[in-house]
């Protein structure tokens, strides 16, 4: 394991670190995981970043500390406790999320700089609301973008991206130099997993059940966790000289 000692590690928050719950707030962090990347961190010399579609107070919330991260898939960004964000979101995604708040079944979630559209209790609607999605796309004054992820449909700033996010990381210390490291388990995780590979990393995907450019599989958050801990036992081993 000596060569994850210089490992820049990125990971997914839901469906990666986390299983997935019926909603956003239903998550559960397994108590030992805070440890576990808290020590990583520690033992990468600070190289661990959490790339997530969702906003840097909801990552704070699951993960307190304020450590470096990128939110709401990139728009927002955060090294060493300093915040870059795109613009706030416009009147056309409050109208957006006003009408897609009347569809029964929908769970809307307003982000700062996005907007989230949940169907997983209504399946049936999710064409719909796409189209919502589009049409509040095509009509706004500024670069939007829509984004599928696992049964939600996001509005995003249209240079919103996990890829530019990790490779924004990768030229600051301490991540520079490293060889960059991308579990995640989503369409929206393709262009983080390409960025890494563009930069001869590791790119891993959970879950295996989409097309994906990752060079790697892992079968669920669960074997992510149990593998997190393994490599941080073992580069504790390696911090205190055993082999
Ligand atoms: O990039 P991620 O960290 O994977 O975040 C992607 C989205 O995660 C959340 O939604 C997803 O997880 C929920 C809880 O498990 C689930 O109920 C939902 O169906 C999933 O789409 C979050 O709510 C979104 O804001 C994130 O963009």
């Amino acid at each position: 394991m000596a060569e994850a000692k210089n490992w820049a590690l990125f990971l997914d928050i839901d469906g990666t670190l986390l299983d997935l719950a019926a909603k956003p707030d239903l998550v559960v962090v397994p108590a030992e995981l805070p440890g576990v990347l808290a020590a990583l961190t520690a033992h990468l010399g600070g190289a661990l970043a959490l790339i997530s579609g969702r906003t840097l107070s909801d990552i704070d919330w699951l993960f307190p500390g304020g450590g470096d991260a990128a939110g709401s898939h990139g728009a927002e960004w955060r090294r060493a406790g300093m915040v870059k964000a795109s613009a706030a979101v416009g009147p056309e995604l409050h109208a957006l999320a006003a009408g897609a708040e009347t569809l029964p079944g929908i769970l809307v979630e307003r982000k700062p700089l996005a907007v989230a559209l949940h169907y997983r209790d209504a399946p049936q609607l999710a064409a719909q609301v796409r189209g919502l999605a589009h049409n509040a796309v095509a009509a706004a004054p500024v670069a939007l973008r829509v984004l599928e992820g696992k049964s939600v449909i996001e509005v995003v700033p249209a240079n919103a991206d996990k890829g530019a996010a990790i490779s924004r990381f990768m030229t600051c210390p301490p991540f520079a130099g490293r060889c960059p490291v991308f579990i995640g388990d989503d369409v929206t995780d393709e262009s983080g997993f390409s960025a890494v590979n563009r930069l001869g990393g590791r790119s891993i995907h959970v879950g295996g059940n989409i097309d994906s450019v990752a060079s790697r599989k892992i079968a669920s958050p669960t074997a992510v966790r149990r593998w997190l801990a393994g490599v941080e036992r073992k580069l504790r081993g390696h911090a205190h000289g055993q082999s």
